[in-house]
């Protein structure tokens, strides 16, 4: 794992955008893997500054989001839709067809089916952002979840619930469950970007650096992976681990 830190929030957003706009004008047809979540907004702000300032176009590439809820309307502000939307793409000029994310309202088993036909039709992922959740999860793929695992339902965590519950009005309105990418299907991306930012989540990263590989701890699978980029930020960094 490549591992680059920057001093602040700022900086790690601007690092990751110019990396992603980078990649885009190499390959106009970039199949990317998004995520959700506060870590990328910064990101996302700054690829549409590059595509204002730079050009950087997206006409012809591909996105695939990892994860929405169950029984989420594409309307409902705390979806993962209204979210992309609001946060990036109704301020590129990606197509919409060309835009993926699992359908909250269809039958959620079917919908992972589906999903999965999707990237198999339109992939493989060239390249897939992650956040990481202070639990280790990568997409909503929480401890526990089998590393073969492909596009599934999930039932959240209460911990991840409490997490989200900052977006809703209180935790009893953070939905239950979730479709998410699986393990499986994220690793299959041919380069991955992790972004780890913030006090919340040292624990999470000293754990992924110097931890087992296990399904206790999901982001431990991206050890095994061969292009794995991560960006850190200085709050994110445990005193005791200095990184070079
Ligand atoms: O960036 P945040 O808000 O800390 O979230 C971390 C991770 O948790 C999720 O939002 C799911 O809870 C992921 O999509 C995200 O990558």
């Amino acid at each position: 794992m490549d591992i680059i830190t920057t001093p602040s929030y700022e900086a790690l957003s601007k690092e990751a955008a110019s990396y992603v706009s980078r990649k885009v004008q190499e390959n106009p047809h970039i199949v990317l893997g998004l995520a959700t979540g506060s870590t990328p907004t910064g990101m996302y702000e700054q690829l549409i500054k590059n595509h204002i300032t730079l050009g950087t176009s997206y006409r012809n590439v591909t996105t695939f989001n990892l994860d929405e809820y169950v029984g989420m309307s594409k309307k409902n502000h705390n979806s993962y839709y209204a979210f992309m939307e609001k946060h990036l793409f109704q301020h590129i000029d990606i197509q919409n067809e060309f835009t993926f994310i699992p359908d909250g309202m269809s039958d959620p088993q079917k919908e992972c089916g589906l999903y999965e036909e999707k990237l198999r039709k339109h992939g493989p992922i060239d390249l897939q952002i992650l956040g990481l959740g202070a639990n280790g999860h990568i997409g909503f793929n929480e401890p526990g979840t089998p590393f073969c695992s492909r596009t599934h339902v999930v039932e959240l965590t209460d911990s991840t619930r409490k997490a989200n519950s900052r977006f809703f009005k209180g935790i009893e309105d953070v939905p239950t469950h979730a479709i998410t990418m699986g393990i499986d299907s994220i690793v299959n991306a041919k380069e991955i970007l992790l972004l780890v930012s913030g006090a919340i989540k040292k624990e999470a990263f000293e754990k992924l650096l110097y931890g087992d590989i296990s399904e206790d701890f999901p982001a431990s699978i991206l050890k095994k992976h061969p292009c794995v980029k991560i960006l850190a930020d200085q709050s994110a960094l445990d005193t005791s681990s200095i990184i070079a």
